[in-house]
C-alpha cells in the first residue's frame, strides 16, 4: 500500500499484515511516550508515521491545541499541516521533548539505519534535538545487525559537486566497493533531498556493521558528505510491530538494551 499522506484517514483503509505491525508499533508507541505535558513533538518520515499522527490526532483538539509539531521534511510537513496540528520548526524549537520516527533497520544496541526516504539529515536534526527519540517499525526492520535485511545500504547525503569525490572514497578507502548514487524512479537523474543533495547508498561488510559508529565517524568525516543515515546511541527505544499482534519493545536501560514483549490485549 502506498504511504498515506494524511489525505484519507488511515482507518477507512483495509490494512494488510505489515500495515497492521506498523500501525500497532506507532500507537503502542504514541501511548507510552506522548503524554500531556509533552508540548513540542518531532514527527519523522516514511510510510510508519502516519499512522503516529493518526494516534496524537486521537488525543484530541484539546491536548494538541497548544502542542508545536516539527517535521523531519516536505512529507511530515503535509501530514502535520493536514491533520490540523500546529506546524513549527526546529530553529524556532531547538529543544524538543519527544521525536517518533521510522528506522530501515534496527540493530541489538538500538543503533539503527535511517534515510530510505532520503531524510536523514533532517530526522537526525531532530533525534538529537529530542529529550526523547523513539523509532517505530513493522517486524521487518528488527534486525541484530544492521545490513541483515536491509541491504542497500548505509544513505549518505552529499553535496552535489562533491558526490563523484564521495563515491570513491567509500568505494576505494572505506571499504563499500558497492556504494552506488541513488537514483530516481519517476525523474531522470539523481534523487535530490529536501536539502538540494543527492544520496549515496553505501553496503559494508556484516563485521562492519556490528559496530557502526567507528564507520558512520569515517564517512562524516569525508568532505561533501552533509550527513550519514546511521544513528547510533541516539534512540531511547523502537517499538516493533508484530505479525501475531504483540509489540516487540527494545528499550535503553542504564547499562544495556532490553528487550520485552507486549502481547495483545
Ligand atoms: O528514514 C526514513 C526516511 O528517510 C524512514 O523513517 C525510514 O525509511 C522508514 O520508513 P518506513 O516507515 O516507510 O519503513
Amino acid at each position: 500500500m502506498p504511504a498515506n499522506t494524511g489525505a484519507i484517514p488511515i482507518t477507512t483503509i483495509k490494512l494488510t499484515a505489515i500495515e497492521q505491525s506498523k500501525r500497532l508499533a506507532a500507537y503502542t508507541a504514541v501511548d507510552k511516550h506522548i503524554l500531556p505535558e509533552h508540548k513540542v513533538i518531532g514527527i519523522g518520515s516514511g510510510s510508519t508515521v502516519p499512522y503516529v499522527v493518526e494516534r496524537i490526532v486521537a488525543q484530541g483538539r484539546e491536548l494538541n491545541k497548544d502542542r508545536m509539531f516539527i517535521p523531519t521534511g516536505f512529507q511530515s510537513k503535509e501530514l502535520i499541516v493536514m491533520s490540523n496540528l500546529n506546524l513549527g520548526d526546529v530553529d524556532q524549537f531547538p529543544t524538543i521533548d519527544v521525536t517518533i520516527d521510522g528506522a530501515d533497520e534496527v540493530d541489538l544496541n538500538l543503533n539503527c539505519i535511517k534515510g530510505g526516504g532520503a531524510c536523514h539529515l533532517r530526522e537526525k536534526v531532530l533525534a538529537e534535538a529530542a529529550n526523547t527519540f523513539i523509532l517505530v517499525a513493522d517486524y521487518r526492520k528488527n534486525a541484530d545487525y544492521l545490513g541483515t535485511n536491509f541491504t542497500s545500504g548505509v544513505p549518505i547525503e552529499v553535496v552535489p559537486f562533491a558526490y563523484a569525490k564521495v563515491l570513491q572514497n567509500l568505494r576505494h578507502v572505506l571499504g563499500s566497493p558497492n556504494a552506488t548514487l541513488r537514483m530516481a524512479k519517476a525523474k531522470a537523474g539523481p534523487v535530490v533531498s529536501d536539502n538540494g543533495n543527492f544520496v549515496i547508498d553505501a553496503p559494508f561488510p556484516r563485521e562492519i556493521m556490528m559496530d557502526p559508529f567507528p564507520i558512520m565517524t569515517k564517512i562524516k568525516m569525508l568532505t561533501g558528505v552533509v550527513e550519514v543515515g546511521l544513528f547510533c546511541h541516539m534512540a531511547q527505544a523502537a517499538y516493533f510491530g508484530n505479525e501475531d499482534g504483540s509489540v516487540t519493545v527494545k528499550r535503553k536501560t542504564e547499562f544495556s538494551v532490553m528487550e520485552e514483549i507486549i502481547q495483545p490485549s
